[in-house]
C-alpha cells in the first residue's frame, strides 16, 4: 500500500503556485448505500483507521478545512490532523464554517479547544473561522467574537447560501490557498452542482471519497434529497484500498 502522504502527492494538485487561484479539494466518506450520516444526521464512523489517518493527512495538505454549520452542530467535530504524530510538527488546517444565519454555537467543542488549549494554539488548535451573510446582527457578531470565533460577514446568494463561485476570492482575501471541504450534504451538494468558471475550469479540483463496506439505511445520503439530478461526470483518477475501505480520487470532467 502506498503511504497516505504519497497517495495523496501523487494524485492531488494541492499547490497554487500553478494555477494562480486556491485549490478546492471536495471529500466525504460514505457507505455502500450512498449515506454520509444516520438517521437525523447521527454522526456515523464510515472511516477505519487507515482511510482516517489518510483523511488527516488531507486535511493537513490544505490551508483550509471547510465545513457546513449543520455539521459542526450535529458533530461537534475537532477539524484537526491530530492523528498526525506531533513530532512531525505540521501546523493543522484553519477551519472554514460556512453559516449565513450566524447559528454557530458558541458552546462547539472546537470553540472550547481554542479557548483552553492555549499553550497548543497553531500548532494543533486553529481558531474557528465563521463565514456568515452581511445581514447578520451586530449583537449576534459579537456574541460570536466575545466567545473567541472570528466572524467574516460576506453577500449572499439568492437562496441565503455563501455562493460557491464567491469561495476562491474569499478564501484568497483570507491568505488562503487551498481548501478541504468536507461536508455535510448540503455543502457536497452545491459545490458538486457548481458550474464552470469563466476560463472553463472547474471550481472543484479534486473529489475523494472514502467508501465503506457497511450499509446504513436510513440516513443522511451524499446529496439531499431532490438533488441527485444533475450531477457531474467524474473523471476517474484512482483507487487504492485502505484497511478495509475503498478511497477514490476523481476530479470533475
Ligand atoms: N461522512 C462524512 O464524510 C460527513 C458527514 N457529514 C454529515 O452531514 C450531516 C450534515 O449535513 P447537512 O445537514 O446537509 O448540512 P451541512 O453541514 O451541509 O450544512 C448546511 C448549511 O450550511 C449553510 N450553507 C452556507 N453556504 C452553503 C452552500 N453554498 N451550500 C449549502 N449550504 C450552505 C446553510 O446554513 C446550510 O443550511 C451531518 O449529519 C454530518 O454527520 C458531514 C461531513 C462529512
Ligand atoms: N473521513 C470521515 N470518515 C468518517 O467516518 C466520518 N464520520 C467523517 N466525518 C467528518 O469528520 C468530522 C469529524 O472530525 P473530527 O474527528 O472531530 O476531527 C465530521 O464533522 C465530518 O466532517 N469523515
Amino acid at each position: 500500500m502506498t503511504s497516505p502522504p504519497e497517495f495523496l502527492k501523487n494524485n492531488l494538485p494541492t499547490s497554487s503556485a500553478s494555477i494562480g487561484r486556491p485549490h478546492i479539494t471536495l471529500t466525504w466518506a460514505q457507505s455502500l448505500d450512498s449515506k454520509i450520516a444516520g438517521p437525523g444526521g447521527q454522526r456515523v464512523i464510515l472511516s477505519g483507521k487507515e482511510s482516517m489517518l489518510m483523511t488527516h493527512w488531507m486535511r493537513s495538505m490544505h490551508d483550509a478545512i471547510l465545513i457546513g454549520v449543520n455539521t459542526l452542530i450535529l458533530d461537534d467535530p475537532r477539524l484537526q490532523a491530530n492523528l498526525l504524530p506531533p513530532s512531525l510538527n505540521i501546523p493543522p488546517p484553519q477551519p472554514l464554517i460556512l453559516d449565513p444565519k450566524l447559528r454557530f454555537p458558541v458552546t462547539a467543542r472546537i470553540l472550547g479547544e481554542w479557548n483552553t488549549k492555549v499553550s497548543e494554539r497553531g500548532r494543533t488548535v486553529r481558531q474557528p473561522w465563521i463565514i456568515c451573510g452581511e445581514d447578520v446582527s451586530l449583537k449576534r457578531k459579537e456574541q460570536v467574537e466575545i466567545a473567541g470565533g472570528r466572524v467574516i460577514p460576506v453577500p449572499l446568494d439568492e437562496r441565503g447560501h455563501i455562493s460557491p463561485s464567491s469561495l476562491p476570492s474569499i478564501i484568497s482575501n483570507l491568505g488562503l490557498k487551498s481548501v478541504m471541504i468536507e461536508g455535510g450534504s448540503k455543502v457536497l451538494s452545491t459545490f458538486l452542482h457548481c458550474p464552470k468558471r469563466h476560463d472553463g475550469s472547474n471550481l472543484v479540483d479534486s473529489v475523494v471519497i472514502t467508501v465503506a463496506p457497511m450499509f446504513i439505511g436510513d440516513g443522511i445520503g451524499v446529496v439531499p434529497q431532490g438533488e441527485d439530478i444533475g450531477l457531474p461526470k467524474l473523471k476517474y483518477i484512482h483507487t487504492e484500498i485502505m484497511g478495509k475501505d475503498a478511497v477514490m480520487i476523481c476530479s470533475k470532467e
